[in-house]
């Protein structure tokens, strides 16, 4: 017998962990078995401002070479462009980033090779009730809630006895081997660009090596976006507005779709381009705390299009639990500035994120405002 619709809000209501969601139909399965003309209603999106397809020019965004950061000729100027980029916008373009070629490729190759697998395959790694691991949707928490016009599947890669294999699809063949090898390559990365960001904001030995340290031992989460073509993409969203709640996120586009849009300071919607070989660092809330609110975690979304999906692929980087969530102690002495957040412990932190709740219109950093 099916519950009753007050049942079933009631029990929506009573779980209130934001860690799992509901499960909602696959858009790849709606667009494959017939394209609709028009938007399915729970798509069309009047809940948030519609999605601006002519926004800013992307000319002002930076872009930041890790080559030039280890460089001892051009790190200090380059240090400097990483201050501003982090303050002004919370998000760059980063070149010479050394993960792998090899790496790289494998990922563009397989996951995009997963999503174009029959609907039964994929649904072998279906996300359990309970968990937001795997094939599904996230913050999905009432059957009345607007939908996002995307697919994905999330992992846990690192450490590695954070993997729950079972959910790691076993087709294509060489998938589990590309996001070994891909998750590998980009925690080198992340700690690197973790010490450059330290640095820019002023952190200096013991608390630069801690930082790192952290974010070498922390959790490395990567989730695999695909956004099909869309009837209406200007009436539906592809990835709600939002900021992340890790310590840095990177991006890597599998083609040249744009889709990713960043919030200026200013309040403008502008498009991040696709940029081969480039990975798109953003800043997640971690990262804004402990500079003290010098630095942003952004708001950005993704807005879809009607010609042709598009495939990302995004890496969440968590410093290891053991690290305090809260402004730099160093940061707070040697400018004499006020904290402006609390310093609550990691799982605190994941606690209040997981339980906040998903209508409140403050931000979820507000909350932890002193
Ligand atoms: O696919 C994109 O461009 C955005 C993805 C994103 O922001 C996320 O997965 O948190
Ligand atoms: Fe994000």
């Amino acid at each position: 017998m099916g519950l009753g619709r007050s049942e079933k809000r009631q029990m929506e209501e009573e779980r209130v962990n934001l860690e799992w969601s509901l499960p909602v139909p696959s858009v790849q399965e709606l667009v494959r078995q017939g394209q609709p003309d028009a938007l399915p209603p729970s798509y069309v999106r009047d809940d948030v401002a519609p999605a601006d397809h002519s926004p800013e020019s992307s000319q002002g965004l930076p872009c930041i070479d890790l080559g030039k950061l280890m460089d001892p000729s051009s790190q200090s100027t380059e240090l400097h462009n990483l201050h501003s980029a982090c303050h002004q916008w919370g998000l760059f373009l980063l070149v010479n980033h050394e993960v792998s070629d090899e790496g790289m490729r494998l990922m563009k190759e397989n996951v995009p090779g997963f999503f174009k697998l029959p609907y039964h395959e994929k649904q072998k790694s279906a996300q359990r009730p309970g968990s937001l691991e795997g094939y599904g949707q996230a913050f999905v928490t009432s059957h009345e809630q607007k939908l996002d016009w995307n697919d994905m599947i999330f992992l846990k890669c690192l450490p590695s006895h954070a993997r729950n294999l079972d959910m790691w699809p076993q087709n294509p063949p060489k998938f589990r081997i590309a996001l070994d090898k891909y998750s590998e390559d980009l925690r080198k990365v992340a700690v690197a660009v973790v010490k450059y960001i330290g640095m820019a904001l002023g952190t200096h030995e013991g608390e630069l090596e801690l930082l790192m340290k952290s974010f070498w031992e922390g959790r490395y989460e990567v989730r695999m976006n695909y956004y099909p073509p869309c009837p209406e993409p200007e009436r539906a969203m592809g990835l709600s507005p939002h900021s992340d709640n890790s310590g840095i996120t990177m991006l890597m586009e599998c083609g040249n779709m744009p889709g990713l849009q960043v919030l200026s300071r200013d309040g403008r919607w502008v498009t991040v381009p696709p940029v081969p070989g480039s990975i798109v660092v953003n800043l997640g809330q971690i990262m804004e705390i402990y500079s003290n609110g010098t630095y942003r975690a952004p708001d950005h979304r993704a807005v879809v299009n009607k010609e042709k999906e598009r495939v990302s692929i995004v890496t969440f980087c968590y410093p290891s639990p053991s690290l305090p969530v809260g402004p730099s102690p160093q940061l707070l002495a040697a400018t004499g500035l006020t904290p402006l957040f609390q310093t609550l412990s990691h799982s605190e932190y994941l606690q209040r994120f997981y339980n906040r709740k998903l209508d409140d219109v403050a931000p979820f950093i507000s909350t932890l405002k002193l």
